[in-house]
């Protein structure tokens, strides 16, 4: 049996939007077993995911490979479907490394990055899919541009993640067609200093630019109202910073390892519907096991 395994993610890490993201310690894992004379995916997402060729996973690997022998596929995971944790970026770096086994590829990470990103459409929650940690890429269209961002080890996640779903297509749809010249300088100047300021270990400057954001959130502050609730709360906190996780809904405070358990105690007593995580970085990205 091979398993491959692709960690959750968290893109825009605020004003980074398509460009920045990070890997998180949830995980899907994809358990490849004996061909079989048609596919069959054994899950447990409910009946409103195909178990057969139509399958997003299958699906995906088809589109690459469409000769590829079916086979039976085991799928576990702890990430959740249309939350902002990039659920469809690490089933599809699990079809293209299903594809790259079984079809002998040999894609390297940045192969799979380039075919990712092509399909996903922005390489921010591929990329740390792939790699693990911190990444900030650019998509020209063509080809991904990407290097990894060191995050201070003490940062971790509070995370909470909503009750409901919202696609990532319906939060693009909300944003704006174009952004006015000015504000694309500050919106480009803020997630710079702030990825320079992550990487510097300058915790005071990343506090002041994380909740700045000026392409996304203002747009879409109306399909995840958590948003400004827990940003409140942990105002009276000492976090570094709250923003919408991906497209949303889930909310992310960055905070220091010490300062999590305060912060879930207080999302918790406002009662709102869904649940708190302690998140932290996953280092590792994506990975293929051989198993007997
Ligand atoms: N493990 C999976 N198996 C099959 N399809 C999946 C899987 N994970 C995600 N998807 C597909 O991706 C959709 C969610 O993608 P998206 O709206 O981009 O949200 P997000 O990536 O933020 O979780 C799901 O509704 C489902 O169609
Ligand atoms: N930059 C994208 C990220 C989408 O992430 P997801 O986890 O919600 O799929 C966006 O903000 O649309």
């Amino acid at each position: 049996m091979i398993t491959i395994k692709v960690p959750a993610t968290s893109a825009n890490i605020g004003p980074g939007f398509d460009s920045l993201g990070v890997a998180l310690n949830l995980y899907l894992t994809l358990e490849i077993h004996e061909p079989t004379d048609t596919w069959e995916v054994i899950h447990d997402y409910g009946d409103s995911m195909p178990s057969d060729q139509n399958n997003f996973i299958v699906a995906t690997a088809l589109r690459i490979a469409p000769l590829l022998k079916p086979h039976r596929l085991v799928v576990k995971s702890d990430i959740p479907l249309a939350r902002g944790l990039g659920s469809s970026s690490s089933a599809l770096i699990a079809a293209l490394s299903m594809v790259n086994i079984l079809d002998n590829k040999h894609y390297t990470q940045d192969d799979l990055l380039q075919i990712a990103t092509k399909l996903e459409g922005h390489p921010d929650n591929v990329a740390p899919a792939i790699f693990g940690g911190a990444v900030a890429a650019f998509y020209d269209g063509t080809t991904v541009f990407h290097a990894p961002l060191h995050f201070p080890e003490s940062l971790s996640f509070v995370t909470f993640i909503p009750d409901y779903q919202l696609l990532t297509e319906k939060a693009r749809a909300a944003l704006p067609e174009t952004l006015e010249f000015k504000q694309s300088v500050a919106a480009s100047a803020i997630s710079n200093t702030l990825v320079a300021a992550l990487a510097a270990n300058n915790i005071k400057t990343a506090r002041q630019l994380i909740e700045q954001d000026q392409f996304h959130e203002e747009a879409r502050a109306h399909l995840a109202p958590e948003l400004a609730i827990i940003r409140r709360i942990a105002h009276q906190q000492n976090i570094i910073g709250t923003y919408l996780s991906g497209a949303g809904p889930t909310i992310i405070s960055v905070v220091d390892e010490t300062e999590a358990q305060q912060l879930m105690t207080a999302i918790d007593l406002a009662q709102l519907p869904g649940k708190t995580y302690h998140l932290h970085t996953d280092f590792t990205g994506s990975i293929v096991q051989t198993n007997d």
